[in-house]
């Protein structure tokens, strides 16, 4: 499904990640880990195409798309959500996601969608809200629901986008107990009951192996070591890592 060839990316002086690589398979659920400033998250930026790697090369379903901009790669089917959730407060849930399921189907470009699109998005928007567990709320205006529900929206949004592969950027981020929970049962639904391919980065760790098939470690932009929960956890390199960040 994505193909990730010894990227590197240089900000100046500083090489924030080096020569990275990482293969993730049809079905896969694949965790980014690392202390902070490992360079997970311009790793990723560099998959979703936010911006291209100074070296290197990034191929989706065996296609080159190493020069290809983030928009573009959400149309190959590239969804994503980010770190800091985006979604539009003033607008309802299911209007969000709508707009979402619109512009992936390029209805924004046109002035009349045909009446068969018009329905077609809405019910994408609708099968993709009950499938998030959101359907009951669809009519409440996002600005005013939890922070776990706002980003719930949100990756509806990119489910809406009818992505192949899912980037998900800390999807657990400034949540409670509570809500880590929930949205961790909703990735793990999303990967073991829909066979959704996931890339995501994630801080904690009880979520990480609760969810990942693989997880890929980097350190200090570099690929310090990649494998199954189990031997990731065993891993003394990885507990060195950490321990370092601890200090
Ligand atoms: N746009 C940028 N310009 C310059 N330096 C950058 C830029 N983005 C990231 N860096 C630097 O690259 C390094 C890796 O940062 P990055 O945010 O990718 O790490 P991270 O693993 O996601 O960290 P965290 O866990 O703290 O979010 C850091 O030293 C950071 O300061």
């Amino acid at each position: 499904m994505l193909e990730v060839r010894n990227i590197t990316k240089r900000f100046g002086n500083l090489v924030a990640v080096k020569d990275v690589s990482m293969s993730v398979k049809t079905g896969e659920l694949r965790a980014i880990i690392g202390p902070n400033g490992a360079g997970k998250t311009t790793f990723f930026n560099m998959i979703s195409g936010y911006f291209p790697p100074t070296k290197g090369s990034i191929l989706f379903q065996g296609r080159d798309v190493t020069q290809v901009s983030a928009h573009q790669r959400v149309g190959l089917g590239m969804g994503r959500t980010f770190q800091i959730t985006e979604v539009f407060p003033e607008l309802t849930v299911h209007e969000n996601v709508l707009t979402a399921a619109e512009v992936a189907a390029g209805q924004t470009l046109r002035m009349l969608p045909s009446r068969a699109d018009a329905k077609l998005a809405n019910d994408v928007a609708s099968e993709m809200l009950a499938l998030v567990g959101l359907a009951a709320k669809a009519d409440r205006l996002v600005g005013e629901l939890s922070h776990g529900d706002q980003r719930t929206t949100e990756i509806a949004m990119a489910l809406a986008q009818l992505p192949r592969l899912l980037l998900l950027d800390e999807p657990t981020a400034g949540m409670g107990d509570q809500e880590t929970y929930e949205i961790t049962a909703l990735i793990r639904r999303l990967h073991k009951e829909r066979n959704y391919t996931i890339v995501l980065i994630e801080h904690d760790m009880r979520v990480v192996f609760h969810l990942a098939d693989y997880i890929t470690v980097l350190d200090q932009g570099a690929l310090l070591a990649e494998g199954r929960p189990d031997e990731i956890a065993a891993s003394e390199a990885v507990q060195a890592a950490y321990l370092g960040e601890s200090r």
